[in-house]
């Protein structure tokens, strides 16, 4: 199995690492602009497998796609990252040219591969990706609702005092600061509704902090976050090349699930072998389904600024 990752910063060298150490392909390329930058951090995660004991071939290449050939799936983290005060939106006229880019090259390369998007505004930059490859639709998916549910149950277990890992929580919608819909109502600790244990005030605590959960970061470290990003692109690469069948929240193109239509926004799915395989309908209540449309609401828009670009 082969993977690229193409973008060498931050997100993508982290991506990189969690695929290598995990072992899940016997190839993996990383693919940057910046001279020499992809090379030089793909020979220094080579010089931790003597010490870590995975056997994947790390390569780094500069701009050169001939290298990514045929890769089964690839990661694209390329563009700008937001700074404090800015919103993800910010980036799109930047992104949307290097995404774009990047896409078609990517299909010029491997007309086989999944595409996992990962660049901001997420939502419309895996629509745009969508749109320029021309790829069958469950082939192309964007990465941010793995990452807010993760953020989710961060935020759910420091005010349960309870392991993570116990807990169940999914956010869909977008992947913006007021896009995206932390679903309270379905998050279980051990299967027990944290309603349970929560007040109303603290369930609202939990979603409102999940929600400014990349802000919040962004504002500490001075760019935006990478360590759990990169562990969530990485989980849906496994997902895909060990045909997983796991769950995930994931920014796809709906054709009237979730009533939308013409957008990719984030919702429940099965990933496995094929990319995304199955949309779940997780019947959203009166006021889960407005705030969905307001959120597709959001991303339409943005996605129309890709016209106008
Ligand atoms: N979807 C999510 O959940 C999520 C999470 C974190 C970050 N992000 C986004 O991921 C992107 C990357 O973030 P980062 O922190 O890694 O930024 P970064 O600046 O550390 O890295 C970006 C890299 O992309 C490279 N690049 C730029 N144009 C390129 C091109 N045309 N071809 C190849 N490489 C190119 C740059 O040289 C740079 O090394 C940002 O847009 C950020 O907002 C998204
Ligand atoms: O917050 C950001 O801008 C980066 C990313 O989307 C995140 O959620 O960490």
């Amino acid at each position: 199995m082969k993977v690229t990752v193409v973008g060498a910063g931050a997100v993508g060298a982290t991506t990189a690492d969690n695929i290598a150490r995990a072992g899940l392909c016997q190839e993996l390329v990383i693919l940057d602009i910046k001279e020499g930058l992809a090379e030089g951090k793909a020979q220094d995660m080579m010089q931790t497998s003597a010490l870590l004991g995975f056997d994947t071939r790390i390569t780094g290449s500069t701009n050169d796609y001939s290298k990514t050939a045929g890769s089964d799936v690839v990661v694209i983290t390329s563009g700008i990252p937001r700074k404090p005060g800015m919103t993800r939106e910010e980036l799109i006229g930047t992104n949307a040219g290097i995404v774009k880019g990047v896409a078609e090259n990517i299909l010029a390369n491997s007309p086989n591969a999944i595409i996992i998007v990962i660049s901001n505004p997420m939502d419309t930059m895996t629509y745009l990706a969508l749109q320029s490859t021309g790829l069958p639709k469950n082939r192309i998916i964007g990465m941010g609702g793995a990452l807010d549910s993760a953020r989710f149950k961060y935020q759910l277990s420091t005010h349960l005092n309870c392991s993570p890992s116990d807990l169940n929580g999914i956010v869909i919608g977008g992947h913006g600061d007021t896009t995206m819909i932390p679903l309270i109502r379905y998050a279980t600790w051990n299967s027990a509704p944290v309603s349970n244990f929560l007040s109303e005030e603290q369930q609202k605590q939990i979603v409102a902090d999940t929600m400014v959960g990349g802000a919040t970061l962004t504002k500490l470290i001075g760019t935006s976050a990478w360590y759990a990003p990169g562990a969530a692109g990485a989980a849906l690469v496994k997902a895909i090349l060990r045909d997983e069948k796991k769950l995930f929240s994931c920014c796809v193109l709906l054709e009237g699930e979730y009533g939308q239509k013409d957008i990719c926004l984030g919702v429940p799915v099965v990933i496995g072998k094929n990319g995304w395989e199955k949309i779940l309908d997780y019947s959203l209540n009166e006021t889960e389904q407005a705030e969905f449309n307001k959120s597709a609401d959001a991303v339409r828009a943005m996605n129309d600024v890709l016209k106008t670009l």
